[in-house]
């Protein structure tokens, strides 16, 4: 496993009106690892995503991405952000929905375009539809073109805010597949985030737990169960809420 150092954040405190919803977050995140940030709603998985991508600029603390700022970091072009509520432009197809984004980020360097939607179709695994306008998709479709979207153009660190959330069965496998495959393949850094602490489990190599804007358990799936002596990631995030809801602050 790599152990060089992709991201880093340390003591990041974020208000939003007066309330601490991050309290002091510190983590790293080494290069090619599929890292997931698990946690129920409202335990501030999106606003580290954010401050990460380097769209939340305001908060205290630091926060590096490949050594930068994370703005330096987006600025470069290390970073591609999939923010849960992403979505197709629907009057295109999936093929110039891809070519539209090859473009911008091949910057006039057309063979380069063409590699990034070459790359892009295979990920997103569409067959014919690809042809079709994407009002015609159904949201597992939807996802698989916007997650293609966000990998073709192998940026150096990937974030993805909750890639699964109220998908299918089925659609939910072929996107944590396409995720772990092109992880590997393409060589990024891959966060994400989730509160389905099962999936995580099998597509993330190391993982953060997040609750109430803190982290209660950081380490590998199996590291983490075998420290608290239970079967799965979901029975050890109980354990661990309901053991710190029980000592007094
Ligand atoms: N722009 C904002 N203004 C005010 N409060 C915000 C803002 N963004 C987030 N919050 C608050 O910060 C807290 C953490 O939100 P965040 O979206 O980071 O959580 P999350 O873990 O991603 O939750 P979910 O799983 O529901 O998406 C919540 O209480 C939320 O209401």
């Amino acid at each position: 496993m790599n152990s060089e150092i992709a991201v880093s954040v340390t003591n990041v405190f974020k208000k939003f009106n007066n309330s601490l919803v991050l309290k002091g977050i510190t983590f790293d995140v080494f290069k090619e690892d599929v890292f997931g940030l698990i946690g129920p709603n409202g335990a501030g998985k999106t606003t580290t995503l954010r401050i990460i991508a380097g769209i939340i600029k305001r908060y205290e603390g630091e926060v590096r991405v490949f050594s930068y700022k994370p703005e330096k970091a987006k600025e470069l072009g290390l970073i591609s952000y999939m923010p849960e509520d992403a979505f197709p432009y629907e009057r295109l197809t999936g093929l110039e929905n891809l070519n539209l984004f090859a473009e911008i980020y091949a910057r006039g360097d057309k063979k380069l375009a063409e590699e990034y939607v070459e790359i892009g179709i295979k990920i997103a695994d569409l067959g014919k539809k690809i042809y079709e306008k994407t009002s015609t998709y159904s949201r597992g479709m939807k996802r698989r073109l916007i997650i293609a979207r966000t990998l073709m153009t192998k940026p150096k660190l990937v974030i993805l805010d909750e890639p699964t959330s109220a998908l299918d069965v089925e659609s939910a496998v072929r996107i944590r597949n396409v995720i772990s495959d092109m992880a590997k393949k393409l060589g990024s850094t891959i966060i994400l985030s989730s509160h389905n602490m099962l999936e995580v489990e099998y597509m993330c190599n190391r993982v953060a737990m997040i609750n109430d804007g803190k982290i209660i358990q950081i380490g590998t799936p199996t590291e983490i169960t075998e420290k608290l002596g239970v079967r799965n990631l979901e029975e050890a995030f109980l354990k661990v809420v309901s053991r710190d809801q029980s000592v007094p602050s």
